[in-house]
């Protein structure tokens, strides 16, 4: 273990202020509320919920996320101008986020001032905000290039006119892990942040060293949103803290992946797959020998267990996958086989593999019944699907099933056409148990407009969960066919 120089780090989340700046992001107040109460829950001790004097809608979630009685402190972000600290405490923040430009860079070239009149608009602001009864937080803004007798002067008038807390910005993501270490003590005036951006990697690992060299707070983002390559991202720096250095951080661990999906979906910035704690395959395994590992005991190839960040484990299948793997997801289906059987399954797992396909569970089970020469009478049959959609209706879709022997025919609407052929499905099965679609994703096999389109849905009935794919070159079809090899598998008697 590493000692840090602080028993408590604070959190200082500005997923609603520098999150939002990432390029096409916009949330709307109600948005804004929705992930301030998550913050708020998962235990961070202030959420930056906008900037103020951006618009009206900011103004709009700021009055809304401070009067909401959370229990974080709510700051927004302001310049060092009076009519942005008027704003801010008009709409009833808690806390100024006050930023002044600290580098000659920054004050000669944006501001075109002198250092000296940087340094009385700072104090006069902090002045002024504490005059409008507001905790400062002091931010140099682009503090890595700066000359740092001028940022130490700064801090230190600031701290002398009221200013509560400090912030070092490393706004263009230029620091090292080591010129942290030389310049951080130096500036301990009061409780300093520390604000790291991600432009060449290093926002996680100048985080930390600065929370070794004397800062007690950390600037983050949900997911590492913020402008450019992000910020610093809460769920990696929460479980690096946690694991790594034995901090007790005082986050609910359990809440960071609901968090992370709510803001992914809210944003509409996809995770990547192969994200640190909150990506899709970050507790996925697929590989013959890991899987094989984890099975007997899951610290063989996993840092931390799932559980603790809110998510499950999931073992795919596919050309990697060995026999210990597929054992257990026959097992996990139902599916008893005896070796010379199993060793078929796999080999069959594999050329789908090969074929570059994913593997679900129902193309498994469709290899499994092949193998085990077991026939099955399919529990539901579409008969017809009509789909209408264009610029003037309601996307509508009818379908008629045969379920256990009856007909069926059931209509539904929806936000599009697949959405509103799944919605029919579901409720012409519905005499048959109640299935969900818990996921839903589509890739295009080739390039082109008459792309094969591969569909792979997940579906869940009784807490029950299964994967299963359809491919076709029209999207509509592909998801019916997806849904319907799906629910036959998930209405089948199992044993
Ligand atoms: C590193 C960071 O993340 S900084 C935060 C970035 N966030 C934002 O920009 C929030 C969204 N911004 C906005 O909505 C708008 O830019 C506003 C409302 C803040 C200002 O809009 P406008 O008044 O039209 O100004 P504009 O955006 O063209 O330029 C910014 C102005 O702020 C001034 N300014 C910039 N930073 C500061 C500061 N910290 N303190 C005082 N003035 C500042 C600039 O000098 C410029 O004023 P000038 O034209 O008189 O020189
Ligand atoms: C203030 C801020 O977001 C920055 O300097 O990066």
């Amino acid at each position: 273990m590493i000692a840090l120089f602080v028993d408590k780090i604070r959190f200082f989340d500005t997923t609603l202020r520098d999150g939002e700046q990432t390029p096409g992001v916009s949330l709307k107040p109600s948005q804004k509320v929705e992930i301030a109460t998550m913050l708020a829950e998962l235990g961070v001790s202030t959420i930056e919920a906008g900037s103020a004097a951006a618009s009206e809608g900011e103004r709009e979630a700021l009055r809304l996320i401070a009067g909401a009685g959370l229990s974080a402190e709510i700051a927004t972000f302001v310049r060092a101008l009076p009519l942005d600290i008027d704003y801010a405490a008009d709409c009833g923040a808690d806390c100024v986020h006050l930023v002044v430009p600290v580098s000659d860079l920054h004050i000669g070239a944006k501001l075109r001032k002198s250092r000296e009149q940087v340094c009385e608009m700072a104090w006069n602001a902090v002045e002024y905000a504490k005059e409008r009864g507001l905790v400062v937080e002091l931010s140099g803004e682009d503090a890595s290039r700066a000359d740092p007798d001028y940022l130490a002067g700064l801090f230190r008038g600031g701290v002398e006119r009221g200013a509560d807390r400090l912030c070092f910005c490393d706004t263009v993501g230029i620091l090292t892990p080591e010129q942290v270490a030389s310049v951080i003590p130096g500036l301990l005036f009061a409780p300093l942040s520390i604000h790291c951006h991600d432009d060449l990697g290093m926002a996680m690992t100048n985080t930390l060293a600065a929370l070794k060299a004397g800062a007690s707070a950390a600037h983050v983002t949900v997911n590492g949103l913020g402008e450019r390559a992000g910020n610093t991202p809460i769920e990696e720096l929460v479980m690096a803290l946690e694991v790594l250095y034995g901090v007790q951080t005082g986050i609910r661990t359990d809440g960071l992946y609901h968090v992370a999906t709510a803001v992914s979906k809210m944003t509409g910035v996809p995770l990547p797959l192969n994200k640190a704690i909150v990506g899709e395959m970050a507790f996925t395994h697929e590989s013959g020998i890991h899987a094989h590992g984890v099975l007997r005991n899951a610290s063989t190839y996993e840092p931390i267990r799932p559980e603790q960040v809110g998510r499950t484990r999931r073992i795919l299948l596919g050309k990697h996958s060995g026999t210990a793997s597929v054992q257990a997801a026959l097992h996990e289906l139902g599916y008893v086989c005896d070796e010379g059987q199993i060793a078929e399954i796999v080999a069959r797992v594999k050329a789908i593999g090969d074929e570059g396909r994913r593997v679900t569970d129902a193309d498994l089970m469709a290899v499994a019944d092949s193998v085990l020469d077991l026939v099955r009478e399919p529990v539901i049959t579409l008969k017809q699907v009509t789909v209408v959609s264009g610029s003037n209706v309601i996307p509508t879709a009818s379908v008629t099933l045969t379920v256990n022997g009856g007909e069926v025919t059931c209509a539904a609407t929806g936000n599009g056409p697949v959405d509103a052929a799944i919605e029919a499905l579901r409720r012409a099965v519905a005499g048959a148990g109640d299935i969900r679609l818990e996921d839903y994703q589509v890739d295009a096999i080739t390039g082109g407009t008459d792309a094969l389109v591969d569909v792979t849905v997940c579906l869940s009935k009784d807490g029950r969960m299964l994967t299963s794919r359809g491919a076709r070159t029209d999207i509509i079809m592909g998801s019916v066919e997806a849904m319907v090899s799906g629910m036959n598998r998930l209405l089948e008697e199992r044993g």
